[in-house]
């Protein structure tokens, strides 16, 4: 006679642990305890898809674990392009974008994780980097002048290990990330190691530890990892007021595609102030007569508030969000 087939048990709620999820790699990733235990995790399920920054309830599987639940998230950071969508991280404070005097960077990717920011709500901080090269720096820091006059914070900074160690520039950026969780975004070269390396001493090691937990001796280094930065804190800082740094590839092809087209104009400040303005409710701000985002462009014959470059950068991102979606 055929036993009946117990039904798997479902877990307790007192079986499940709280954790953080500090490294992602494939589909599986690193939970960190409160008490700073690491281990490795695997989603059960599809659903359970984690990033970096997730709070996750865990249950122990043999010598790993397994995430039985994602707690709701204040944010998502995330690019999409038209085939797939890629998450950044979660729960995130700030989003600082870094960038340098050389190589020089992309207006176009820098106002794209901007949008990316805003459409989150998460405040993004600019830092140009590479202050010791001043012709380069001067000229790029002019470029950014929009940027300032539309509110963001943007720092100048130097991590040249010439420069001096406690420059005023980088110790301005660190009081603006105390306490805070934030994701680091940058075209290649423009210092985001350095920044990781001088700010967090260990994350060599710690890098080294997480490919080898992760990825069973392999080097990764496309990944997306969460550093601790003790050096910020002050002594026994609560768990909740302690400062995080992460660091992710992926600065290239930054697609927006989860943004409606008409949502742009709402996460680029220096048109924000003006659709208000615009005779259509509807106005796309592109060539609708009595638009007032279109009246503060800049040009020969206007000044105004708007520059011709981020007004293009706009036209082109709405272009590109308004094509068909797959
Ligand atoms: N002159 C100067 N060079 C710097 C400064 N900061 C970093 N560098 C140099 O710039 C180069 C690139 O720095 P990385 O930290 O490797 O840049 P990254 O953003 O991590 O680049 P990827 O790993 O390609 O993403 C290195 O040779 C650094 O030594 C700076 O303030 N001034
Ligand atoms: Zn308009």
């Amino acid at each position: 006679m055929n036993k009946p087939k117990a039904r798997p048990a479902l877990p307790q709620a007192q079986d499940l642990e709280p954790g953080l999820v500090v490294a992602t790699y494939g589909r599986h990733c690193l939970v960190e305890t409160p008490e700073g235990r690491r281990l490795i995790c695997h989603p059960r399920g599809k659903k359970n898809q984690v990033v970096v920054g997730d709070q996750v309830l865990w249950q122990i599987a043999g010598d790993e674990g397994s995430i039985e639940k994602l707690q709701d998230r204040r944010n998502l950071f995330y690019r999409q392009d038209e085939i797939r969508t890629k998450s950044f991280a979660a729960n995130l404070d700030r989003v600082l974008i870094l960038i340098a005097a050389d190589p020089e960077y992309s207006e176009s990717q820098l106002s794209r994780a901007l949008v990316a920011a805003e459409a989150e709500r998460i405040t993004p901080i600019i830092a140009l980097n590479k202050s010791d090269l001043a012709q380069p720096f001067a000229q790029a820091w002019e470029r950014l002048a929009p940027y300032r006059a539309m509110g963001y914070s943007v720092m100048p900074i130097s991590l040249s290990p010439r420069s001096p160690v406690a420059d005023d520039g980088v110790q301005a950026l660190c009081a603006h990330l105390q306490g805070l969780t934030t994701l680091v975004l940058g075209p290649s070269g423009s210092g985001k190691s350095t920044l990781i390396n001088r700010l967090v001493p260990d994350a060599q090691v710690e890098t080294g530890e997480i490919s080898l937990a992760l990825n069973s001796g392999k080097h990764t280094t496309t990944s997306t990892r969460w550093y601790w930065v003790p050096a910020l804190d002050t002594p026994n800082a609560a768990h909740a007021d302690r400062t995080a740094l992460i660091d992710s590839p992926g600065f290239q092809e930054f697609g927006l595609h989860h943004i409606e087209p008409t949502r742009l104009a709402d996460c680029m400040p220096d048109l924000r102030a003006h659709v208000g303005g615009c005779k259509f409710y509807n106005c796309t701000h592109l060539h609708e007569p009595g638009c007032a985002v279109l009246a503060q462009v800049e040009n020969e014959h206007q000044t105004g508030t708007i520059s011709v470059r981020r007004h293009r950068i706009y036209a082109q991102l709405f272009e590109e969000l308004s094509q068909q979606r797959w």
